[in-house]
C-alpha cells in the first residue's frame, strides 16, 4: 500500500461540512472525477455512527475512483470502515498505538509542525506527517501562526516519509509548498468552496 504512496498523497481533498450549500457527496465526487488521489474524511465532534455511515458512502465512490480514503482523528471509524488509513493530530492517538490497533497496509498520517515531531512520528511508524499552517487559513479555529514554506523544507530535509502542506493553499500558492520539498497539498476551502471542484480539483493537480 505504502508503494507510489507520495505519488497518492500530491493532493489529499479534507472535507468541510461548509461546501457552499451543496451536498458533501457531491462536491467529493466531483473532487473524484477531477482526480484528486486522496480524500480526508474530516468532522469535528460528530457522533460515530452517522460518521461510520457517511464515511462507508464515501468509500464506495473513493473506491470506485481508485482514490484513497483517510478518517481524521476518529480511528475507530476508519478501521470500522475499512478505509486506507486515518489522520492524527498531537493530541490524537499517538502513532504506535494506531500501529498496534491497525492491519497491516493501514496508513497514517500525523500532524508535526516540526522537524523534531515529524521524525518523532516518523519514528513512530508514521507513512507521512501533514505540516501547517502552512499559510494564514480560516478553515481552522485552533490553527498555530503560518509556518510558511521554509518550514516545509527543513522537515522535508529531515525525514524520509512523504510530507503534505496544510493550510491556506490555493491554486496560486501551490506551487512553492512542493518546490520546498513537499510531496504534496491537503486544501478545505480551495476545493469544498470552489465554484466548480471538479476544474479546482484540476487546477490543483496541475500544479
Ligand atoms: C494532511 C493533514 N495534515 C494536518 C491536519 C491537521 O490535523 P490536526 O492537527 O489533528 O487538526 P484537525 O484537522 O484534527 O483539526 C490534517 N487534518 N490533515
Ligand atoms: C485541517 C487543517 N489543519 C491545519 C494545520 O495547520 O494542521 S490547517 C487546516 C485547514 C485547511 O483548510 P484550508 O485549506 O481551507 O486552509
Ligand atoms: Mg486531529
Amino acid at each position: 500500500m505504502t508503494n507510489g504512496l507520495a505519488e497518492r498523497l500530491r493532493l489529499i481533498v479534507v472535507t468541510d461540512p461548509e461546501c457552499g450549500g451543496r451536498p458533501l457527496m457531491d462536491v467529493v465526487r466531483a473532487a473524484l472525477q477531477g482526480g484528486a488521489p486522496a480524500i480526508q474524511l474530516r468532522i469535528k465532534d460528530g457522533d460515530a455512527r452517522p460518521m461510520a455511515d457517511q464515511a462507508r458512502a464515501l468509500l464506495a465512490e473513493t473506491r470506485r475512483a481508485g482514490a484513497l480514503l483517510f478518517i481524521n482523528d476518529r480511528v475507530d471509524v476508519a478501521l470500522a470502515v475499512g478505509a486506507e488509513g486515518a489522520h492524527v493530530g498531537q493530541s490524537d492517538l499517538a502513532a504506535t498505538d494506531v500501529r498496534r490497533i491497525s492491519p497491516p497496509g493501514f496508513l497514517i498520517g500525523v500532524s508535526a509542525e516540526s522537524a523534531e515531531l515529524a521524525l518523532a512520528a516518523q519514528a513512530d511508524g508514521a507513512d507521512y506527517v501533514g505540516v501547517g499552517p502552512v499559510y494564514a487559513t480560516g478553515s481552522k479555529a485552533d490553527a498555530g501562526p503560518p509556518v510558511g514554506t521554509e518550514r516545509i523544507g527543513a522537515i522535508a530535509a529531515a525525514v524520509r516519509i512523504p510530507v503534505v502542506g496544510i493550510g491556506g493553499i490555493t491554486v496560486e500558492n501551490a506551487l512553492p509548498v512542493t518546490r520546498a520539498g513537499a510531496a504534496g497539498v491537503a486544501v478545505i476551502s480551495a476545493v469544498m468552496q470552489a465554484n466548480d471542484p471538479e476544474a479546482a480539483t484540476r487546477a490543483l493537480l496541475r500544479r
